[in-house]
């Protein structure tokens, strides 16, 4: 695959060299810095554009990149409130995108283990629930885009609460469910659930040792996407 890397930061650079050590060659490396390069590159020769930038530049090069044709694998965290826009944009111009808020297979299986905890715990209501996520200093959002999948787990399973509120010291109501974002370098990425009663704990846990998973992830799922159309999801990926 020829791939172009809107973003190339921290895991614009790992994708690079995973992609490079399965024979893929890399069409550009698009930073603020060098946005004008888009003007010159041959968009019939890119087969999938690989999206891991800021929130505030997603939606700019990801319709860039749709607009064109050209395939969409993203994982900027952020920016989701406007991923229907890139949705009707997608099914417009018959090609693919994929999102996901944290393309490891690790944390993906861990998706799964926190509904089916959640689910366990629906009539358990001497527990109190909240979610630590822990991350680099670098980071741009908070809580991050895997929390906020997380919560959206244990929201469709818990009829206790209405929605997740980012925990900065404030009172939290009782129908929000407590985030609390840490940024300790060097971080890649570590999130947990706590149910807490005065009897016991249950506590789950997933610590990402690097970024290496994210960015296998995105390499495997460029492969993949290479004969699909449409807005795809790490579910249809790994056949949960
Ligand atoms: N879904 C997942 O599995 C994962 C998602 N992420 C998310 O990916 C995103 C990137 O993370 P990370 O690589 O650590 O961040 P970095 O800050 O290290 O890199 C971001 C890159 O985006 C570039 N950039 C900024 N604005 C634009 C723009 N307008 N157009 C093109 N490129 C731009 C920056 O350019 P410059 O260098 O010039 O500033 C930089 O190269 C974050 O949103 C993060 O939350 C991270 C890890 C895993
Ligand atoms: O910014 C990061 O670093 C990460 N961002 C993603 C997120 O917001 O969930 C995924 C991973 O946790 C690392």
């Amino acid at each position: 695959m020829n791939i172009l890397l809107l973003g190339y930061g921290k895991m614009g650079k790992i994708i690079a060299e995973i992609a490079e050590s399965r024979g893929h060659s890399i069409a550009g490396r698009i930073t603020i810095d060098n946005m004008a390069e888009l003007d010159s590159l041959a968009i019939k020769t890119i087969d999938v554009a690989i999206e891991f930038s800021q929130p505030e530049a997603a939606v700019e090069n990801i319709s860039w990149a749709i607009s064109r044709g050209i395939p969409v694998v993203s994982g900027t965290t952020g920016w989701l409130h406007e991923k229907p826009v890139i949705e009707q944009l997608t099914k417009e111009k018959n090609t693919a995108f994929f999102y996901a808020s944290n393309f490891s297979v690790g944390v993906n299986i861990f998706f799964k283990v926190n509904r089916f905890l959640a689910s366990l715990m629906k009539d358990q209501v001497d527990y109190k629930i909240s979610m630590e996520e822990i991350h680099h200093t670098e980071k741009k959002d908070a809580p991050s885009g895997t929390a906020i999948t997380l919560a959206e787990g244990i929201l469709a399973e818990q009829s206790r609460f209405q929605r997740w509120t980012l925990d900065e010291g404030q009172a939290i109501e009782a129908d929000s469910l407590p985030i609390s974002a840490k940024r300790i370098d060097p971080a890649p990425g570590t999130h947990t659930i706590t149910y807490s009663s005065d009897i016991d704990d249950i506590e789950i846990t997933h610590t990402a040792h690097s970024r290496k998973g994210f960015a296998m992830g995105a390499v495997l799922v460029s492969e993949w996407i290479q004969d699909k159309k449409g807005v795809l999801s790490m579910d249809d990926f790994l056949s949960f």
